[in-house]
């Protein structure tokens, strides 16, 4: 008998520490940069003070070179080199906080939120275009699950599924990727936490993780899982799931969909203890969803080979930019936020304690 035990990878919740920061500047002279080698403190340069200590043989001479090699692929101390993100970080930040009381009401009553429009698309081709570039250097490995067997934890790799964990060196390659993550983290969480409904979670800006996935047309999908399972005993405070997808051309109803089982009840008045509805959302480019990690069992059906609309198809094959490498792979970025309040987690007074009993998993 297998149970699932996660969808990805194990969480590292120590791979961004922010800064305390109270608001959110796209002026290049406040930015703030990525540390030259520690990926932790991304938002704080000056506290990293980690040393290359690489011992000198031939071998570790070769590694050392390469480690600078990669160090100044990432790090360069003139100032005019960082780039400048595209996307708005003031604006997202006050998209969020403008969306902050419905998302609070709908995580609330239904466990999950979402919106088809919570970037533009020109916005969402961009960041597309940022992990495409990832990928092409090389950042994305075979993503797997994990189910527990007995007492063993078996890994499955998840055919045509991967994914990479994007984080602070990624900043020169992926400058709007890393603040959109940034200002998701700056921003919801403590929003969230002052909206009555979603007030008791409270939510943490301090620690995340971050995962950048990409299923490759024509089968990849994901088996139904909780992307927390275990909570507090295993060591995992992910309370909420928040997944950004990017992909501008894609088809409704072509296959790639995120399904979430939820309550059939909605309303919270008479619930019956065996009604659960499935929801099905394409991963439309600029769709925002958000539900509870600990919770909401959720499964991502087959992608089919062609997913695009023939528009974008034909405007492809005369744009051979970044933005339309890989058109029919799907893209999908998902950030974890932790709670403060390990209570909450698997709370056996939730409304939706029972979904995850409901559902067959595996
Ligand atoms: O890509 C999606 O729609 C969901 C992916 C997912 O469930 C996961 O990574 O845990
Ligand atoms: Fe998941």
């Amino acid at each position: 008998m297998f149970r699932l035990v996660s969808s990805s990878t194990r969480p590292c919740l120590r791979r961004f520490r922010l800064r305390s920061v109270s608001s959110v500047s796209s002026d290049a002279s406040q930015r703030q940069v990525p540390c030259r080698r520690n990926t932790a403190s991304f938002f704080s340069a000056s506290s990293c003070t980690q040393q290359c200590r690489v011992p000198i043989t031939v071998r570790s001479v070769r590694a050392h070179q390469e480690h600078k090699r990669q160090d100044a692929r990432h790090f360069s101390s003139d100032a005019d080199d960082i780039p400048t993100p595209t996307i708005s970080a003031a604006q997202l930040q006050d998209t969020l906080l403008h969306l902050a009381p419905s998302i609070s009401h709908h995580l609330a009553t239904y466990g999950y939120y979402t919106t088809t429009n919570f970037l533009q698309s020109s916005s969402v081709s961009i960041l597309r275009s940022q992990a495409i570039t990832l990928r092409k250097q090389g950042r994305y490995e075979q993503s797997y699950s994990e189910k527990l067997e007995g007492h063993t934890i078996r890994r499955f790799d998840k055919r045509g599924v991967y994914a990479c964990e994007p984080d602070g060196r990624d900043y020169y390659t992926a400058p709007d990727l890393i603040t959109y993550i940034a200002t998701l983290l700056r921003t919801l969480p403590e929003a969230l936490n002052g909206e009555s409904f979603t007030k008791e979670m409270d939510l943490s800006p301090s620690s995340f993780n971050a995962k950048l996935a990409v299923s490759t047309a024509g089968g990849s999908r994901y088996p139904c899982h909780i992307d927390n399972p275990v909570g507090n005993d295993g060591g995992d405070v992910r309370k909420l799931t928040c997944i950004l997808y990017l992909n501008p051309g894609w088809v409704e109803g072509e296959g790639g969909e995120i399904r979430l089982f939820v309550k059939e009840d909605d309303g919270g008045h008479v619930e019956r203890k065996d009604a659960v509805k499935k929801v099905d959302l394409s991963p439309v480019g600029g769709r925002l969803l958000l539900f509870w990690s600990d919770e909401i069992p959720h499964e991502v059906l087959t992608t089919k080979s062609s997913v695009l609309s023939p528009q974008t198809i034909q405007e492809s094959e005369h744009d051979l930019s970044e933005s339309t490498y890989s058109e029919s792979d799907r893209y999908a970025l998902t950030v974890w936020i932790p709670t403060e309040n390990r209570g909450v987690l698997h709370d056996e007074r939730s409304k939706f304690v029972d979904l995850k009993d409901l559902v067959q998993f595996g």
